[in-house]
């Protein structure tokens, strides 16, 4: 039997869509697995009544697939699904980490980035690797292509989870399917500010290089209360806001000490929009940890 304890994270970061992610330290998913003929699944926890057992529909069964590693995988579910804090993701790579070691395939964590990736196929119909990377290697990931780069860092965040479900196949239907040079080169420079910003543990150059004009207003619409949401973490000290994921959690960086006050002022203008939501005080943190 294997245990794996592995994190959600929150992809894109506003300027790095489908690229960019980061490891949170909460909430987290735990996946056991012991080896069988045949790949069976058991799910508990939060919204784990949502998520089919059968391998051909739970990501965890592509993965096993992919391992050529049959086994009964037992999830925990602690990342609520649907809620762009990489439900699937934490699942994925969770399972990925298990059974590599139950099966002793001695893959390295970024050999094992593709494949927990297969996960992500199941759900999105795209293999996009910018939660499974965090999820598995921690801190600040930058997924491009095959490659996949991370850095160690630490900035506090505000994930403020409202009780709406945007699923990550319908919002990426929201995506434009172009963008202005004038975007294309206010993107750039945002994601280079954020990525120097994850370098120097910088919130403020973070929360500036989240600022992205073409993905992140198209998803907001989804997200009843997202400009209220954002306006009163801004005064509550975040230094910036972005959409997590496809949403419909909101993402705001801020400096250790306006935390709490942040994750409130997010809590109450949900509230005012008449939606109930979850504040996780959480910062950028470790990728998946076998026990
Ligand atoms: N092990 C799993 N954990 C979470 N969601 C899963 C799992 N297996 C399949 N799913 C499906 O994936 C979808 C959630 O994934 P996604 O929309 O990407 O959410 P998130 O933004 O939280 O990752 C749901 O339809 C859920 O039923
Ligand atoms: N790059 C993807 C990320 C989806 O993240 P999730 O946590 O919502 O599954 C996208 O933006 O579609």
């Amino acid at each position: 039997m294997q245990t794996v304890r592995a994190p959600a994270t929150s992809a894109n970061l506003g300027s790095g869509f489908d690229v960019f992610g980061v490891a949170l330290d909460r909430p987290t998913d735990v996946v056991r697995v012991e080896k069988a003929d045949r790949t069976t699944i058991e799910m508990t926890g939060v919204g784990s009544q949502y998520i089919p057992e059968d391998p051909e529909k739970n990501v965890v069964g592509a993965v096993a697939e992919a391992l050529d590693a049959p086994a009964h995988i037992q999830i925990d579910k602690g990342v609520r699904p649907s809620s762009g804090l990489g439900s699937s993701a934490a699942s994925s790579a969770a399972a990925a980490v298990a059974l590599n070691a139950l099966y002793d395939r001695g893959l390295s964590r970024e050999e094992l980035v593709p494949i927990a990736a297969e996960g992500e196929a199941v759900v999105s119909g795209e293999a996009h690797a910018d939660n499974v990377a965090p999820a598995l290697l921690g801190g600040f990931t930058i997924a491009r292509g095959g490659s996949v780069t991370a850095v160690d860092a630490s900035i506090p965040l505000v994930a403020c989870l409202p009780e709406i479900a945007v699923s990550t196949r319908d919002a990426r239907a929201v995506v434009p399917t172009s963008a202005s040079m004038e975007d294309v080169v206010h993107t750039v420079g945002s994601a280079a500010t954020l990525a120097v910003g994850m370098c120097r543990d910088d919130p403020a150059l973070v929360g500036l290089g989240m600022d992205e004009r073409v993905v992140t207003p198209a998803r907001a619409e989804l997200i009843t209360g997202y400009d209220a949401v954002r306006e009163a973490a801004l005064d509550a000290g975040a230094t910036g806001v972005t959409v997590s994921g496809a949403g419909p959690a909101v993402l705001a960086p801020c400096p250790d000490p306006d935390r709490r006050h942040v994750a409130a002022a997010m809590v109450d203008a949900f509230a005012d929009a008449g939606v109930e939501s979850r504040a996780y005080q959480t910062r950028v943190s470790g990728g998946a940890t076998l026990y």
